[in-house]
């Protein structure tokens, strides 16, 4: 039977109901009538993978046929969040699929608000990695993005009595179907047990693993739609199950629980994800699951995307994989195991040809985020890798003996494994003696990890050390988040921009228009408006009219400084209530958080706690409620962003300098029209660069005046006691006014603030209010506000993270499109 190609449904009203209630009635096996709106959305999702998996499969056939080099990104995260508005985005289908679900009496947005986003991701890193994988489809490139299919995502926030309470994510519960698993191309993964050296049938002395136990990984591919292309690239998240789920022996001898305990310890592999973004908790399971997931992807690619007959010497030329942080590291002494103890490859051989496969992206600047596992853990489980790191780290150290003759200390600063304070091996070294590059995500920070974190490295290979600035996919932030803004872009400069965003500078004359800048106004009151209907619907939050909308969304984290964003308002709250400021002057503003923090991070989930006892407060107050609002939404995540984002005036980008590596927010927030009040760190300084000093409002100190100040050391009850408005502010917060005279329960950041006061929020304070006075300034005059916010959009075209792709292409991967 010759089979041709595969054909997607009919691009048609009719086709798409056809195939819709056969999906409905064939494949979900419902009824039109009696269709549960989650049955409605499965039905719907699945016809437009349908319309999807005819280019996915046959992109994978002419991929796999054409032999060309593919990117594979590594990464324990994806933050995808919705698929369903990006899919219909990504065919073209939406109209089509809106009138047609219309003529069976369904509303297309009720069943888009049916999704549960998949939370495979803690933040920044995660939801980067969804980015990069968006723009590699639309640019044609052919990617295979791996990673794990947590059965429970990034926990769900709730408060109570204002208190951070995390819930688990079963976001599976209601179905999955925008995945497609393939238990047949299960793979199997190896841990424990011990190594031991024999000889093999041609006489040469070898070592091999002898594990002790094993589960499977079973893949669930994801589709990866490319905008208007065709292009339809995979994303395969592997979830772990027991090789032998069920004992019936035991069963029978009526030990149910051990009967069925292979599967459960298996299954726990894939199970949650780790809510940490940034200070491990070293423990044994998280090693499993980086392992486990590095294991199956490599085995994959050799054994599935490669001919049965290819010399893995020319594997180069076939994969570069991208390592997304120091989570799936362990790929590298994996490969070294898979050439050297499967495929019998010579040592020196297998890595030269594991340096040209490997490339390393770090995303932090924390010490403490950079993981280290213990020499005794990796011993238990991974026994041949640790052999394999100490063969590695040996031939790098005599290489860098040769070249520094004498110089032990650095030897000894340079090894990958470290005896202090603990016999661990550093995985971020590992990861640039192993990478062909090794970059950062913003010009700042990659001039950190030359300077500060990696100085030995970078002074051995300068050539290996390079920068890529982070960007972010205008199709989910721009298109997909802020149609009133795109319709008046498309009617403006046309629709090129979705896929060439540097034509957002076309729109850079427009600012100097009147008739413009209104409409631009307008977007941003529609925007508004929309954000306040679903916080009142999903949060009981309402949002008063009017307002300078000031918004803070990230994860919480001391570095990030929510806690001086919040010595700001209770500045101005308490300057109103003791009459040093005539309310008539203060602007009308709308403060809103969104942020989650790790279960673990006590300072974090105090900070929060403090956040939502000056909410309730200043709602309750007469005297200032109409000026000054918080507003906290629980469980920020991708889907509340894209309907914030768009309603912004204010971005809040106020990490210490040198903390942040990039962030990603805040090019969403200028990209969508709102001015950033923000450090000199991570990307904020490319993006005030490129909108200039008048669109972006700086304070505080640069990088090198926070080095200089902690290097003479800082004494934050000092500055505390010469501020008289930081005083009151912090004074106010310890009083119990937010907390039914309750003196303590603001004591633990009380005392951190003033004793303590790591990220130095308050040698920054007075220039940060000082900005936000000039924010108050610039914001009484709308129209010029709106010129500004105009100039920001224009000039900001250069953070799509297709420009990012594009520069990995050329400058570390070698690899390009179709
Ligand atoms: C092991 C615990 C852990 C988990 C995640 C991480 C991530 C690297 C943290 C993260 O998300 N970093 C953010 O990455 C973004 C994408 O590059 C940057 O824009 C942010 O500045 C950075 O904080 C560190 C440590």
């Amino acid at each position: 039977l010759a089979v041709g190609p595969v054909v997607s449904p009919p691009h048609s009203v009719d086709g798409f109901v056809k195939e819709f209630l056969r999906e409905l009635n064939f494949g979900t096996g419902v009824l039109l009538s009696r269709a549960t709106v989650n049955d409605q959305y499965v039905a719907l999702a699945r016809t437009v993978a349908h319309y999807l998996a005819a280019r996915w499969l046959e992109g994978g056939r002419t991929r796999r046929e054409a032999g060309v080099k593919v990117v594979g990104y590594l990464s324990a995260e994806y933050l995808l969040g919705r698929q369903l508005g990006n899919a219909l985005l990504a065919t073209g289908l939406r109209d089509i699929v809106e009138e047609g679900l219309e003529s069976c009496g369904i509303n297309l947005s009720t069943l888009r608000a049916q999704e549960v986003e998949p939370g495979l991701g803690n933040g920044g890193l995660g939801r980067l990695a969804a980015c990069f994988i968006d723009s590699l489809a639309t640019l044609n490139v052919p990617c295979i993005g791996y990673g794990i299919r947590y059965e429970y995502g990034i926990f769900r926030q709730t408060f109570v009595d204002g208190r951070q309470v995390e819930q688990p994510d079963a976001w599976l519960s209601l179905g999955s179907p925008w995945e497609f698993p393939h238990p047949e191309a299960a793979v199997q993964v190896d841990f424990g047990g011990t190594t031991e050296e024999y000889v093999d049938e041609d006489g040469t002395p070898r070592r091999r693993w002898l594990p002790s136990w094993n589960v499977l990984g079973v893949p669930y591919n994801y589709m990866v739609p490319g905008y208007h292309n065709g292009r339809v690239n995979t994303l395969r998240l592997w979830s772990a199950q027991a090789t032998k789920a069920f004992d019936l022996q035991i069963f029978n001898s009526g030990d149910y629980a051990e009967a069925v305990r292979a599967q459960t310890f298996a299954e726990n592999i894939s199970k949650v994800l780790y809510p940490e973004d940034s200070t491990p908790q070293g423990r044994e399971l998280r090693l499993q699951q980086q392992y486990f997931f590095v294991a199956c992807s490599l085995r994959d690619f050799i054994e599935r995307e490669l001919p049965a007959d290819f010399d893995l010497h020319d594997l180069p030329e076939r994969i570069i994989f991208q390592l997304n942080d120091t989570h799936p590291v362990i790929a590298v002494p994996e490969l070294m195991r898979l050439l050297v103890d499967e495929r019998k490859m010579d040592w020196d051989e297998a890595w030269a040809v594991t340096q040209k496969c490997f490339a390393y992206t770090c995303h932090t600047l924390l010490p403490e985020a950079l993981e280290v596992w213990p020499t005794e853990m990796l011993a238990k489980l991974l026994p041949r890798h640790l052999e394999i790191i100490y063969q590695i780290n040996d031939g790098f150290l005599r290489e860098v003996r040769e070249a520094f003759p004498g110089d032990e200390m650095r030897a000894r600063r340079m090894s990958i494994v470290t005896d202090y304070p603990e016999r661990a091996v550093r995985m971020a070294y590992l990861a640039t003696v192993a990478g062909a590059k090794v970059n950062g995500v913003a010009e700042l920070h990659s001039q950190l990890l030359r300077d500060k974190v990696l100085p030995d490295f970078s002074e051995y290979w300068p050539e290996k050390f390079t920068n890529v600035t982070n960007g972010v996919t205008p199709r989910r932030f721009i298109r997909l988040a802020n149609w009133n803004f795109t319709r008046l872009i498309n009617e403006t400069i046309g629709t090129g921009w979705v896929t060439d965003l540097d034509r957002l500078a076309e729109l850079e004359p427009y600012a100097e228009d009147p008739e413009f800048r209104a409409r631009f106004r307008q977007v941003k009151a529609a925007n508004k408006e929309r954000l306040a209907k679903l916080l009142v619907a999903r949060d009981g939050i309402v949002l008063p009219e009017g307002h300078l909308l000031d918004v803070m969304v990230k994860r919480l984290h001391e570095y990030k400084r929510q806690s001086m964003k919040l010595l700001h308002i209770l500045s101005t709250y308490e300057q109103i209530i003791s009459g040093a400021i005539d309310p008539a002057t203060v602007t009308p503003r709308t403060f809103v958080f969104g942020a989650k923090a790790a279960p673990g991070y006590k300072m974090a989930k105090e900070t929060i706690f403090a956040i939502n006892a000056v909410a309730a407060t200043l709602a309750a107050d007469e005297r200032t409620n109409h000026l000054l609002t918080v507003a906290f939404p629980a469980n920020y995540n991708v889907t509340l962003a894209e309907k914030l984002i768009p309603a912004a005036d204010l971005s809040e980008q106020i990490s210490l300098a040198g903390k942040e590596a990039s962030g990603t927010g805040n090019m969403k927030f200028a990209l969508n029209g709102a001015l950033t009040i923000g450090t000199d760190d991570g990307a904020n300084v490319e993006i005030r660069e490129l909108v200039g000093d008048d669109n972006f409002i700086l304070f505080g100190m640069s990088e090198p005046e926070v080095a200089d100040l902690q290097a003479r050391g800082y004494n934050p009850a000092a500055v505390y006691e010469s501020n008289p408005l930081l005083k009151r502010a912090i004074d106010l917060l310890a009083s119990g006014h937010f907390t039914e005279g309750n003196r303590d329960a603001m004591n633990p950041l009380v005392m951190d603030l003033l004793y303590n006061d790591r990220f130095l929020a308050l040698a920054d304070f007075q220039s940060y209010i000082e900005a936000q006075a000039k924010v108050d300034e610039l914001y009484a005059d709308p129209d010029a506000w709106s010129r500004k916010a105009i100039l920001n959009v224009a000039r900001t075209g250069f953070f799509s993270s297709d420009r990012s792709m594009r520069e990995y292409l050329d400058r570390i991967w070698h690899a390009k499109a179709l």
